[in-house]
């Protein structure tokens, strides 16, 4: 019997595959917090100013930010750096200012004298989240040893000639807290990387059809809804081919429901084997199968359901066993939502079911 599918997309954001959607939403805020850091910057460059309690190692720190949070609100923006260089610049950023500004508190009192250390020492644990926010779990472990090492490094010439000094017992403290802290993140992150891989593992059942292993209804419909984003976007159309198995009904009925099974199983090898690189093939439910055919047209799709009809009728699947299958074909057009595209395509199979079955009929664009 054809299908009904009911996938209802209504609104834009709905149709974009989760991963894409997150990405974006974090773009998005990157970009808020480029802006507002930058406003703020200039409000507290001015209050300095005008309470003249700024400095030249000040002022350079302002400027540092003023030029660095517009650059990089204009890569992100122009999409010219990866996410991961954004997010590394930006925390090699934040640990340089945080490391010029300690050394010229701790060893040149005249030039460094305006900076707070106690308000320094505040941020420079934010940067270990930060890092452990950004990179994978070994390699944020690396880079916040790596910074903890350079700003005990820096402090340390500090420690050992002035140990009696006012900043050194705040300086060890702020050692002992980062080496808390970090410790703390690391097994926090493993926690995560652990429970992360146990979504990923339930992600991906979640997406697969049990019986065949190939996506299930699920997941060809996050394939589609991406595709028919590809095609708003940039133009690129898609086409459909629906596939349901002739008479299935009649197979179970006479050889029982395990050879029923293993027909399925033995049609999706052979179907598999028609693919090309970046088609998608699924299964849809019972009897019925759905191949995802990026970049291609209705007469391309055709000619392929055709062929996949010939395939599938030319030699048993197993042992004696011989199907047939029919197809419906219809292609994306601008006024499409995944609802009527599958529709077109499903009436399609239904006037390849009513010609007589082992064929594939196309869709008529809407
Ligand atoms: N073995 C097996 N059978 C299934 C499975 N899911 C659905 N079916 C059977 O598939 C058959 C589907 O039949 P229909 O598509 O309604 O009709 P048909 O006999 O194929 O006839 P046409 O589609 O008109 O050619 C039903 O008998 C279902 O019980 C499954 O996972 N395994």
């Amino acid at each position: 019997m054809p299908l009904t599918p009911d996938v209802a997309m209504s609104s834009h954001a709905d149709r974009q595959p989760a991963p894409y959607a997150g990405r974006e939403r974090k773009r998005a805020a990157l970009l808020a917090i480029f802006a507002l850091c930058w406003v703020g910057l200039v409000l507290a460059c001015v209050v300095t100013e005008s309470r003249g309690v700024s400095s030249p190692a000040l002022h350079a720190v302002f400027a540092a930010n003023i030029v660095f949070h517009p650059l990089m609100f204009a890569l992100v923006y122009g999409r010219w750096l990866p996410e991961r260089v954004v997010d590394l610049a930006c925390l090699l950023f934040a640990a340089g200012i945080c490391a010029a500004c300690m050394v010229l508190r701790l060893y040149f009192p005249v030039q460094g004298g305006r900076i707070e250390l106690e308000r320094l020492y505040l941020w420079i644990p934010v940067i270990y989240v930060f890092a452990f926010t950004v990179a994978g779990h070994k390699s944020s472990l690396a880079l916040s040893l790596g910074l903890m090492a350079l700003f005990f490094a820096i402090s340390l010439p500090y420690l050992l000639q002035s140990p009696a000094e006012r900043f050194a017992s705040l300086t060890i403290q702020l050692h002992v807290v980062s080496a808390v802290l970090v410790t703390a993140l690391y097994f926090f992150s493993g926690h995560h990387q652990r429970l992360q891989l146990t979504m990923d593992e339930l992600a991906a059942l979640s997406h697969t059809d049990e019986l065949t292993g190939l996506p299930n209804r699920h997941r060809i419909s996050q394939v589609v809804d991406y595709e028919l984003l590809r095609f708003e976007r940039h133009g690129r159309g898609f086409a459909l081919i629906l596939i349901d198995i002739d008479r299935f009904k009649d197979v179970n009925d006479r050889l029982g429901q395990q050879a029923g099974d293993l027909a399925l199983k033995a049609l999706a090898l052979r179907a598999r084997q028609t693919l090309r690189d970046g088609d998608t093939l699924g299964r849809w439910g019972g009897g019925e199968f759905v191949i995802v055919l990026p970049e291609a047209g209705l007469d391309d799709a055709l000619r392929k359901a055709r062929a996949l009809c010939a395939h599938v009728g030319r030699t048993p699947l197993i042992d004696d066993l011989s199907i047939t299958i029919s197809c419906g074909v219809a292609s994306v057009t601008p006024a499409d939502m995944a609802q009527s595209l599958f529709q077109r395509a499903d009436a399609a199979l239904h006037a390849a079911k009513q010609h007589g079955r082992n064929r594939a009929e196309s869709a008529a664009p809407a």
